[in-house]
């Protein structure tokens, strides 16, 4: 079964909890975007997963470099899933699962600005990393033209286990579960509807 994930993008532990507590009855895993992490800090993690021991909290760190130390701290902070980048060299992600390994917890691949997608995929995964994120930004969702259906077409291409997340929502919500893919990530769609836990909830119900 394709699981939710809701990505938050606000910008303080006061709004992520407030709406963290409005979706996690319809979610399986809440991210802390990397904006709100910038802005807040670790605490915005332990706050969220002291609110929500039974979620699955991802840290949206986009590491690029000392991936050991970063996924470490993002880990003691109560992080299950840290993401790192997958522009980063193989030395960083290979510390940063070295460090996931000593928490008993999962590093997750980023392709966002990664060409070939499906071939660094099948790559990082050798290297030992829970999934991998099949990933358009916000800045890419932003072309003229841009569409979800050449990073589904590589996610299924791939043969790994992957999460797609580029503006998913409840028109693109069934091809992200028709291309196979383990986890939807949405983000505006939820944390920019009018109604957040109708928005989560009728995403979930696409998936079920
Ligand atoms: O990591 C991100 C941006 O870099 C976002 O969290 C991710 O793209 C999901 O949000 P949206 O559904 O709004 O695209």
């Amino acid at each position: 079964m394709t699981k939710l994930q809701v990505a938050i993008d606000l910008l303080t532990t006061a709004d992520a909890l407030a709406l963290a507590e409005k979706v996690a009855p319809h979610v399986d895993i809440i991210e802390l975007g990397t904006p709100l992490i910038k802005s807040e800090g670790l605490g915005v993690i332990r706050a969220v997963k002291d609110a929500h021991p039974d979620k699955i909290v991802f840290a949206d760190l986009k590491t690029a470099d000392a991936g050991a130390l970063e996924a470490r701290i993002a880990f003691e902070a109560g992080a299950d899933l840290v993401t790192v980048l997958g522009t980063a060299d193989d030395s960083t992600i290979l510390g940063a699962v070295e460090a996931a390994k000593e928490a008993g917890k999962g590093i997750v691949v980023d392709l966002i600005g990664v060409a070939d997608k499906a071939a660094r995929a099948r790559q990082v995964v050798d290297l030992g990393v829970e999934f991998v994120e099949f990933h358009a930004g916000l800045d890419e969702q932003a072309q003229p033209g841009f569409s979800l259906t050449t990073l589904l077409e590589a996610g299924t291409a791939s043969e790994v286990r992957f999460s797609v997340a580029g503006g998913v929502n409840i028109h693109s919500i069934t091809a992200v579960k028709a291309a196979g893919a383990d986890v939807a990530v949405a983000g505006g769609s939820i944390y920019g509807a009018v109604d957040p836990a109708l928005a989560a909830a009728a995403l979930q119900a696409e998936l079920n």
